[in-house]
């Protein structure tokens, strides 16, 4: 049962993938302190749906991610894939369940062996877990790649769109129904970057997938995603489908996110300035209080539960803005 912080989830028959209440904590060098990475977070997808994960840098979405494959589990928390305990795996049946969840990562030049083929690294995984077939060349051709002359050359003689692609490929020939990506195009020129969201978009149609998007820029997110989680500090802010979050933004730091996008609309009295608060020591209450505008005494002493404010979309917040 989802508890009273979790009124936004589904029912569980009705979703491929459903996190609850997942905590994240690291030791934090001092004795006995600890990281608060992630913080209590739920949420669901629907098979074919894609969810954005938004938030600036340290606010726990690759925490979160990696928890998902379990690499490492989470402290506590639950992770369900069409109904099976993910955290409850162990040994075997872990390692066979997590080929059904894939990442994608930042840097995909550094995520290559430099000195393997680009046959042998997308290849490598079909031998690892016994896959029947040879599909290195078709993957590699949905990636947008010529098999030809791109299966027996080395990383290096890539750009790094053409790396990411081989990073894709190399997580598709697994047949994946869940595929995470964290900040896939971060790391690319802006004319590259689109080339590869549109690439995504063209797989989870083409593949059935079902995609976590993190990144921690909202213009990109909103445009590749069903809904959009924002994450504050280890915490969900806010959750809606990406044009009601743009058009409706209820949560101070949404609003903040939206006034950064260079072609946003929003007043820039709504951004926020300064660092975020360290996760070891965070703010009691809601943890945004300390850099939010519409902070009141209520919000030092109460977590602020996740409620419905309007169809699919949840807030967690004392005091949202006005006019939504
Ligand atoms: N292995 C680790 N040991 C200690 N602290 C960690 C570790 N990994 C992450 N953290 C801390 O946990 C918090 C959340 O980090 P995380 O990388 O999940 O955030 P993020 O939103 O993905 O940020 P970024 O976009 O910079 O990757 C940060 O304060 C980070 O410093």
């Amino acid at each position: 049962m989802a508890g009273s912080g979790n009124a936004h989830l589904r029912p569980r028959d009705e979703v491929l993938l459903r996190v609850e209440d997942l905590v994240v904590e690291f030791p934090a060098g001092r004795a006995g302190r600890t990281v608060s990475a992630v913080a209590g977070v739920s949420f669901d997808l629907r098979r074919g749906e894609t969810l954005g994960i938004v938030g600036e840098s340290g606010c726990g979405k690759s925490s979160a991610a990696r928890a998902l494959v379990q690499l490492p589990p989470p402290r506590s928390g639950s992770v369900l894939l069409d109904g099976q305990e993910l955290t409850a795996l162990r040994g075997e049946a872990l390692r066979r369940t997590r080929r059904r969840l894939q990442m994608i990562f930042q840097d995909p030049i550094s995520s290559l062996n430099p000195r393997r083929r680009v046959r042998d690294i997308v290849g490598e995984g079909p031998r690892v877990w016994q896959l029947p077939g040879d599909r290195v060349d078709e993957v590699l051709e949905a990636v947008g790649l010529d098999p030809g002359t791109a299966a027996e050359r080395r990383p290096h003689e890539f750009s790094g769109g053409q790396c990411q692609r081989i990073s894709i490929a190399r997580a598709l020939i697994l047949e994946p129904e869940v595929v995470i990506c964290d900040e896939p195009v971060s790391a690319l020129d802006v004319s590259v970057q689109a080339q590869i969201l549109n690439l995504l978009e063209d797989l989870k149609a083409r593949y059935r997938l079902t995609l976590v998007f993190i990144a921690h820029d909202l213009a990109v997110v909103k445009n590749v995603s069903d809904r959009v989680m924002v994450m504050y500090l280890g915490k969900v802010c806010e959750l809606a489908p990406g044009g009601d979050l743009i058009s409706r933004p209820a949560h101070p730091y949404t609003r903040a996110l939206i006034a950064s996008i260079p072609s946003s609309a929003r007043p820039a009295e709504t951004l926020i300035t300064g660092e975020p608060p360290s996760p070891v020591d965070p703010p009691s209450g809601c943890r945004f209080r300390t850099r939010c505008p519409r902070a009141t005494d209520r919000c030092s002493l109460e977590e602020p539960q996740i409620r419905q404010i309007g169809e699919d979309h949840w807030l967690a917040c004392h005091n949202p803005a006005p006019n939504h």
